[in-house]
């Protein structure tokens, strides 16, 4: 079928989109979108583009505002800046949080206007579109109001050519009559106005329809004209007619051409080979802010998470169980009693009444244990076995004595009396944490109680200890419990994982929703999000390091031995690492989803490689050597050093921290830098939300 080009001689208007032999497939798709299409919209008209759902309409008004690229053909705009064109999407890409005042304020300053002039803008568009109040916030607007902010949002800069992609879908015949009203206005300034529409009926108000299936424009004429030239009645009937005439030539088409890949062709800007503007980056600035302003738990995101994460670490890693039930089986007294009778004389006098096991008992229950008591050791490890009680603890007859002849006997100790001088223990390991530490516990207490009996029957009490001794340690100290040790890696944490995870959610939240493609289509770049986002973030982290440093350090007074300015820019580069980390994966995934499940998936291995959990030492060998390629295993490793080793900033350890950190900004830097230049997944659809 002959396409039809619109007869531009006679009617006195110049064209102001030009599309020649537009070629459209999307990437890995079979489909051809756009088949050679021709298409020319005049100054001073209105173009309404009619079509069946899915035949490329939404596609070719993309490719003429320089979202998409054609495969090959030309497109030719009588304008040269991006301030000249407006554009409504289908999907109403806007800030649902914001209020419509700060939307239209918002785009109103992404293109240069002063405040006043948005302002006087803003009352002549909610006065044409009925709008209600400008404070409202938009997701609380209806869908027909949504869609007439959207429209308003796309003209308030007076634009030259317009682009609208169904504005009138969803409202009533009167709004619907009230938009084309306004767009008839307008041409009479000399606007082009391209709009798609489902209604054939308001179709007719337009100076050039544009009939469109199967990639290609079936028929281009002025409405009358088109009815007329076909002796249809009306519109529906010639499309009806055209798409069989066009069915019937295809049927006789064999091999459909479509042009080898090329250079793909883009309408172009004038602003197109600048990636910063100052105007549109304090605008996006200033949307951000407001963004952050409504969403507080955005914020909370930035400065308060990581001080949470550091206080619920403090209460809950590390801390010694209490309270732990343990079953006791004494044969030589009776609980009760050696509560009665605190122990008052020497064990291994044997005229003395005394109980060693009351005394072990006594030391083992001010570390927080309780004792059940039971009759026999059948019952005490059904009820351990029950899990009712985590251990059992059991003392033979003449224990005391049998002990004391064991310490003063040596050698001479009889079979009998060696096997009654054990206190016999069944432990549940089932739960390696309470069961290591009750162990710890029972060998600790009968070490120090021996040795403490011993003393008050004025003997050495080195008589009693094990032949092994323990010198002052050379870093940290006996006493020190696993949080000392984790502390240093969870800051690293801290300060990582929140601001990866809020930058992430906040630059693909504006690509998945379709924002960012609205903002690119006004000359706004990603560089400028990016940037914005950085800034944000950096002025949140100058925040919330210093809190969490407080309640790690001095709140809960874990060990900082070495230098704070050391550990301080250490976890401030980290939390750069972070909101890189977050932006290179914003950059990378076009949806949220993607985003979360590669964020969640990379954090769990962070978390679980850092030696937060378990000594990087006791690794598979071959996952030890290839985790320190991950962001923070070095970097925890250097707090470890700063905090419980007091190294100095030029110790090794901490340099290799350093350098580590730093590499991976400038990998990050570096991956953000080539997907802006190339435009590689930086802008996302509405679509993919
Ligand atoms: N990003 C994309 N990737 C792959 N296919 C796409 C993409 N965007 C659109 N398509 C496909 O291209 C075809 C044309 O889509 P387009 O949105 O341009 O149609 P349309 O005429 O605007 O439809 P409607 O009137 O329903 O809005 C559809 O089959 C659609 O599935």
């Amino acid at each position: 079928m002959e396409e039809l080009h619109l007869d531009t001689t006679n009617s006195g208007h110049k064209p102001s989109i030009i599309i020649r032999d537009a070629y459209k497939k999307y990437p890995k798709e079979e489909q051809i979108i756009l088949n050679g299409l021709n298409l020319t919209v005049l100054k001073g008209t209105i173009y309404a583009l009619l079509g069946p759902s899915g035949c490329g309409k939404t596609t070719l008004l993309n490719c003429i505002v320089g979202e998409i690229a054609l495969d090959a053909g030309s497109i030719e705009l009588k304008v040269t800046k991006r301030s000249d064109i407006g554009y409504m999407p289908q999907f109403l890409s806007l800030h649902v949080t914001l209020t419509m005042f700060e939307n239209l304020f918002f785009y109103g300053y992404l293109f240069g206007l002063s405040k006043q002039e948005i302002k006087t803008r803003t009352e002549s568009l909610v006065s044409i579109l009925q709008l209600p109040s400008v404070d409202c916030i938009f997701k609380t607007l209806s869908g027909g109001e949504q869609r007439r902010v959207s429209l308003a949002i796309a003209i308030i800069h007076r634009p030259q050519i317009l682009i609208l992609d169904e504005p009138t879908v969803g409202l009533d015949p009167i709004l619907r009559q009230n938009i084309w009203n306004m767009l008839l206005d307008m041409i009479k300034e000399g606007k082009s106005i391209i709009i798609t529409t489902h209604y054939m009926q308001e179709a007719q108000q337009a100076d050039t329809i544009g009939l469109m299936r199967g990639g290609v424009l079936l028929a281009e004429e002025a409405p009358i004209k088109l009815v007329e030239k076909y002796a249809c009645h009306d519109l529906e009937e010639t499309f009806l007619e055209l798409s069989k005439e066009q069915e019937n030539k295809l049927k006789h088409k064999e091999n459909i051409s479509y042009p080898k890949s090329g250079q793909p062709v883009k309408a172009r800007f004038e602003e197109d080979d600048s990636i910063y503007s100052k105007i549109k980056f304090s605008a996006i600035m200033y949307k951000n802010l407001l963004f952050m302003r409504r969403e507080i738990a955005f914020i909370m995101f930035i400065l308060v998470l990581p001080t949470v994460q550091a206080y619920i670490f403090n209460l809950v890693i590390g801390v010694k169980p209490k309270h732990i039930k343990v079953a006791v089986v004494n044969e030589e007294t009776t609980l009760s009693s050696c509560y009665q009778s605190p122990y008052e004389s020497c064990f291994l006098d044997e005229n003395q009444n005394a109980s060693f096991s009351c005394l072990f008992l006594d030391f083992l229950r001010k570390e927080n244990y309780d004792f059940i008591e039971y009759e026999n050791i059948t019952t005490a490890l059904d009820d351990v076995k029950k899990n009712k009680v985590w251990g059992l603890l059991h003392f033979p007859q003449n224990y005391t004595h049998s002990l004391a002849h064991k310490v003063t006997g040596g050698i001479f100790t009889s079979i009998d009396q060696v096997a009654n001088g054990f206190m016999n223990t069944w432990i549940d390991l089932s739960n390696q944490y309470i069961g290591s530490f009750l162990k710890y516990d029972v060998v600790r207490s009968m070490i120090l109680v021996l040795k403490e009996g011993l003393k008050y029957c004025g003997q050495n009490p080195q008589i009693g200890a094990i032949p092994l001794t323990f010198e002052k340690p050379i870093f940290g100290s006996y006493g020190e419990n696993f949080i000392t040790y984790a502390s240093a890696a969870m800051i690293c944490l801290c300060c990582f994982l929140s601001s990866s995870t809020s930058t992430a959610m906040l630059i693909v939240t504006e690509k998945s929703g379709g924002m960012m493609e609205r903002m690119q289509v006004t000359g706004a770049t990603m560089f400028e999000m990016v940037m914005s986002v950085l800034l944000i973030q950096i002025a949140g982290q100058m925040i919330s390091i210093p809190i969490v440093m407080t309640t790690m350090y001095w709140i809960f007074e874990n060990p900082l031995g070495g230098s704070a300015i050391t550990l301080v820019s250490l976890l401030g580069l980290t939390g750069l690492t972070g909101v890189l980390y977050g932006t290179t994966l914003a950059v990378l995934n076009k949806d949220l989803i993607t985003t979360v499940y590669c964020g969640v998936g990379m954090n769990i291995v962070m978390v679980l490689t850092t030696g937060l959990l378990w000594p990087i030492e006791a690794e598979h060998y071959i996952l030890k050597n290839i985790t320190w390629i991950l962001p923070l295993t070095w970097i925890a490793d250097a707090a470890r050093g700063i905090c419980s080793k007091s190294y100095s900033f030029l110790h090794p350890v901490v340099l290799r921290g350093f350098a580590s950190v730093t590499v991976w900004n400038l990998i990050f830097l570096y991956v953000i830098y080539y997907c802006l230049k190339h435009k590689k997944g930086v802008a996302g659809s509405a679509k993919n939300a």
